[in-house]
């Protein structure tokens, strides 16, 4: 089985990045490129990062808008050749259906259900009833009937959500190996649990850019799957 990691590139320096990714690299399955790194080098900075690792990519671009404008934003970035690219399915199935239809071949399509970094507190706020559980399955059942390959939860969802969506493709964010939510992140699980659970990529950050020595927390997250 090929490595589940995708390391999230949340950096906003490129040469700090592929250093990073140079020393890393072994020890993880692909790059996540997201709003932070895409925003600051664009498509060259894709391309860069593509062509030092030849790892596969993943744009985590999170894409949230009417359908014709998600449409050419999918189309836009055919020349990247992104293995996984995200949108949010509450832009609703119009939306997801024709960011799908955009997509290049190959290429897998997955909605963002609820945050990893919200809780049902923060749920209720903006208007929101019931629990994260309920919204993500629900958020799930709509992604599925668009036709998209996957969505993106956390570890806490993802065991229900492959139970209903057997071939589903499930990304899951919000890990930490000690399995305790910190800083921004709310709904959490350790990798190994995501997995376990159905996860079928695990996206890994901070608990190993931000190490003291990324590379042996590479090691040891693989170590744990
Ligand atoms: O619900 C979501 C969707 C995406 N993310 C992204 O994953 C990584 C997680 O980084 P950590 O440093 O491991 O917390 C980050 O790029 C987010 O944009 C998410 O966390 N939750």
């Amino acid at each position: 089985m090929s490595n589940p990691v995708y390391l999230a590139l949340d950096l906003p320096q490129i040469e700090p990045a592929k250093a990073l990714l140079n020393k890393v690299k072994s020890h993880i399955g692909g790059v996540k490129l997201g709003l932070e790194f895409f925003c600051a080098h664009g498509h060259h900075g894709v391309h860069e990062i593509a062509h030092a690792t030849g790892l596969p990519i993943f744009l985590d671009l999170k894409l949230h808008d009417i359908p014709n404008t998600v449409a050419g934003a999918m189309q836009a970035i055919h020349v990247l050749e992104p293995v996984i690219v995200t949108i949010h399915a509450s832009g609703g199935r119009a939306m997801m259906e024709d960011a799908k239809a955009a997509a290049a071949d190959g290429c897998k399509v997955v909605a963002v259900t609820m945050l990893t970094s919200l809780d049902e507190r923060d749920m209720t706020r903006t208007g929101i009833k019931g629990s994260p559980h309920d919204q993500v399955m629900r958020l799930a059942e709509l992604a599925h009937d668009a036709g998209l390959d996957g969505i993106v939860c956390s570890g806490q969802e993802v065991g229900a959500v492959r139970k209903q969506w057997r071939d589903g493709f499930f990304v899951v964010p919000g890990l930490r190996p000690g399995g305790k939510a910190t800083g921004d992140q709310k709904r959490v699980v350790t990798p190994r649990k995501a997995r376990d659970d159905g996860a079928s990529v695990l996206v890994i950050g901070r608990p190993i850019s931000k190490a003291d020595d990324p590379l042996e927390a590479a090691r040891a997250i693989e170590a744990t799957l």
